[in-house]
């Protein structure tokens, strides 16, 4: 496990490199290891080009993540290859780069429970998925179907919105006996997608909500990311309902923050969703993002950044505290954390397709660390209070947005390598520039 930003060594981390002269009185210790588990739909990204009217002329809809028969998408396909307009082929899926963006961070193990194709030729799409992504990313407990994986057209308009059409190929049919109890419930956390919900009577669904079971059944926070706002937007009380029930970690962008809460300004929709959830990460493209949590009124830490105005004024008063789920504050404080994107944005944006996903790969590998921290080190003054994340929130804004910046300067949706190794400290590297 690496360490998720630079910080006083007080707490020791990595854990086996602790004070020298307590390390006398403290037997030798081979740090517990951790991961984190997630299920996805096992799809690569055929990304392209394409102006409104090829958008309209195959039935899709801009912005949206729409699911096409297979008529539709060998229409699309065989456009896309005959005008050669295909730019790029990546292994996708939410949760599939979050994980992958997760381990190459932390440089530590996640699990994906998904589906994978049982004869794979060299070239298919099932070998391209496997060959991108991170050997850090458990594979052995995906499911052997017969059939292709899905494949997911990413169609980048001029004004760099992007339609995702999926053909989904064999990518709901994972079942629940494939979710393994075990490695859900020692896990640091277990992420979902709100797509999982509309496999429309495949299996997929009933394995996410037996893994829901599980990790609730074991306090391992739960934590999902909406997707898309036109899921949202079509039933917002099933999905407040649902995070009410099964979700501790909340992960979204402005668009599907106002589908859900039905409020267009950020710091009141990120209020509510806090009636729901104990912890939201909200993207917000170009202004940045945001994060909202709890925290106990006694250990609560005053920012000493300045104090942001907004329909919660000096909403930032306390995002020097780390989030706590509500439930483990005595007197549950909210808190607000605001960051403007990293360096303004990278000069050239090359392709905005999984930015959110990489902020939450970075929030993940926060929650993972304070785990393994934990767990190696329970009688640290770190963990004399149930802590959410092992950073502040302000801490994390500051990673997250750092890496959604990795991921936009560069074409694919999962990151090629972690932050570099000499960037200690984040400051330091925004002002050099
Ligand atoms: N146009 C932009 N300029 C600068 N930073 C951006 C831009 N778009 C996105 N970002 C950065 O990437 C993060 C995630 O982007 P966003 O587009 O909100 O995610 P999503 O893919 O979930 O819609 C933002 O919080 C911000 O830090
Ligand atoms: N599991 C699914 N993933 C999907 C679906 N539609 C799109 N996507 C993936 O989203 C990322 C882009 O994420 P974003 O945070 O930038 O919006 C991309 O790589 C797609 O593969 C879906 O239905 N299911």
């Amino acid at each position: 496990m690496k360490f998720p930003g630079q910080r006083k060594s007080k707490h020791y981390f990595p854990v086996e490199a602790r004070d020298p002269l307590t390390n006398e009185l403290n037997p030798v210790i081979r740090p517990k290891n951790v991961h984190i588990t997630g299920i996805d739909q096992t799809l690569v990204d055929i990304e392209a080009k394409v102006d409104d009217e090829f958008i309209a002329r195959h039935g899709l809809r801009k912005g949206n993540s729409m699911l096409i028969d297979d008529a539709t998408a060998h229409a699309l396909y065989d456009e896309l290859k005959s005008a050669q307009l295909v730019s790029n082929e990546f292994a996708g899926g939410t949760i599939g780069n979050t994980l992958h963006n997760y381990s190459t961070l932390a440089d530590d193990r996640s699990v994906l429970f998904g589906v994978m194709s049982r004869n794979i030729l060299i070239g298919s799409y099932a070998y391209r998925y496997l060959c991108n992504t991170s050997s850090r990313v458990d594979l052995d407990h995906l499911e052997p179907v017969e059939g292709p994986i899905g494949r997911c057209f990413t169609l980048i308009s001029e004004c760099g919105e992007r339609t995702f059409a999926i053909s989904k190929g064999a990518m709901d049919k994972l079942t629940p006996e494939y979710i393994d109890q075990k490695l859900v419930q020692r896990g640091a956390a277990l992420v979902l997608t709100a797509y999982l919900m509309r496999a429309g009577g495949d299996p997929i669904t009933d394995a996410a909500m037996r893994a829901i079971e599980y990790a609730k059944a074991a306090n391992v926070p739960v934590v999902l990311t909406l997707g898309t706002r036109f899921l949202i937007e079509e039933d917002p009380e099933y999905w407040q309902k649902f995070i009410a029930e099964h979700v501790t970690v909340l992960a979204m962008n402005e668009e599907e923050a106002e589908a859900l809460t039905g409020d267009a300004d950020i710091l009141s929709a990120c209020d509510k969703a806090l009636e729901w959830c104990d912890l939201v990460l909200l993207t917000a493209g170009a202004s940045g993002l945001y994060m909202a949590g709890y925290t106990d009124e006694e250990v609560k830490r005053e920012t000493s950044h300045t104090l942001l105005p907004g329909s919660i004024p000096e909403f930032n008063r306390f995002e020097f505290s780390r989030p706590m789920t509500k439930s483990d504050c005595d007197k549950p404080l909210k808190v607000f954390s605001h960051i403007a994107p990293f360096m303004g944005g990278p000069e050239k944006i090359s392709n905005t397709n999984g930015a959110g996903d990489g902020a939450l790969s970075a929030l993940l590998h926060d929650m993972a660390a304070n785990h393994y921290h934990k767990i190696n080190l329970p009688t640290s003054s770190k963990h004399s209070y149930q802590g959410l994340c092992y950073s502040s929130f302000a801490q994390i804004c500051k990673y997250a947005n750092r890496v959604s910046y990795e991921v936009l300067a560069q074409h694919s949706p999962r990151l090629s390598r972690g932050l570099p190794e000499r960037e200690d400290s984040l400051e330091e590297a925004y002002w050099e520039r």
